[in-house]
């Protein structure tokens, strides 16, 4: 997947994520050279939720795309999560179902070979799914349709779940509800975990580390780690915070 000549030490521990991106460039359309990604190097430690801010276009989704492996063609390496059967899910903005499949069929489609028989119903019953499993996905709003994609990831017990803006274009009370369900669902399966979002509210309430990112060609402007357990970040925790944060890092609310 990478250009992984030597491995590279633990993140934070044995079993974590270590991105090391030393430059990514694309074509533009014009010829020229795009440098979307200059030095983008950070861990997550084994079973912890990371997230990654920075300004529109600076590299977000280009380094969640390396790190997933759909674009080899950068300069770096990258150590992957070995726990676990090393599988890797992915929610992206879109929940991306097959239409034709009932939600549980498309959650189970996902499951590999070994797992065909697993019992999903702790997993649809935290995710508030248990009557919804036999629904198609146009009987269903996005909010639901975004609960079966979390419920298709956890679904695998990923070693690394990767989240592209997983909650964005929803009303804030859904959004709200789902924050709170991908906690609980996350909390019962701990993953190595790694979001996208502009959403730096959403980063605090959800990450136990944050790595905000410069301007394209991104760089990371700073690493802020969070160690109020996620039960604990209540309104007033989460103003103090994101007060911290704003002075720390100008720009960023
Ligand atoms: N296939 C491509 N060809 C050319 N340029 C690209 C390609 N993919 C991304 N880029 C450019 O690389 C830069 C980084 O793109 P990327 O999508 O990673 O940014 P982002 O931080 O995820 O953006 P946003 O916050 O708006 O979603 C942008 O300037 C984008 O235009």
């Amino acid at each position: 997947m990478s250009n992984l000549s030597k491995p590279i030490p633990p993140a934070g521990g044995p079993g974590g994520l270590a991105v090391e991106i030393r430059g990514k460039t694309f074509r533009g359309a014009d010829g020229g050279d795009v440098r979307a990604i200059e030095n983008v190097a950070f861990e997550v430690a084994a079973g912890r939720f990371a997230t990654l801010i920075g300004p529109s276009g600076c590299g977000k989704t280009t380094t969640l795309r390396i790190i997933l492996g759909l674009d080899p063609d950068f300069k770096g390496r990258l150590k992957l999560p070995a726990d676990g059967a090393g599988r890797v899910a992915a929610v992206f903005q879109e929940p991306r179902l097959l239409p034709w499949r009932s939600v549980e069929e498309n959650v189970r489609l996902a499951l590999p070979e070994e797992d065909a028989g697993r019992d999903l119903d702790p997993l649809f019953a935290t995710l508030g799914l248990t009557e919804m499993r036999s629904r198609y996905p146009s009987e269903l709003s996005l909010g639901l349709a975004r609960r079966v994609s979390l419920a298709r990831a956890f679904a695998i017990r990923p070693s690394l779940l990767i989240l592209d803006e997983p909650f964005v274009s929803l009303d804030e009370q859904t959004a709200t509800r789902l924050r709170k369900l991908l906690i609980e669902v996350w909390s019962a399966r701990p993953t190595t975990a790694l979001m996208v979002t502009h959403n730096l509210r959403e980063a605090v309430q959800l990450s136990d580390r944050i790595v905000f990112l410069t301007e394209r060609p991104a760089r990371i402007r700073g690493v802020h780690d969070i160690v109020t357990p996620h039960g604990e970040r209540d309104t007033r925790w989460r103003e103090t915070t994101l007060s911290v944060i704003a002075k720390r890092y100008s720009g960023v609310l």
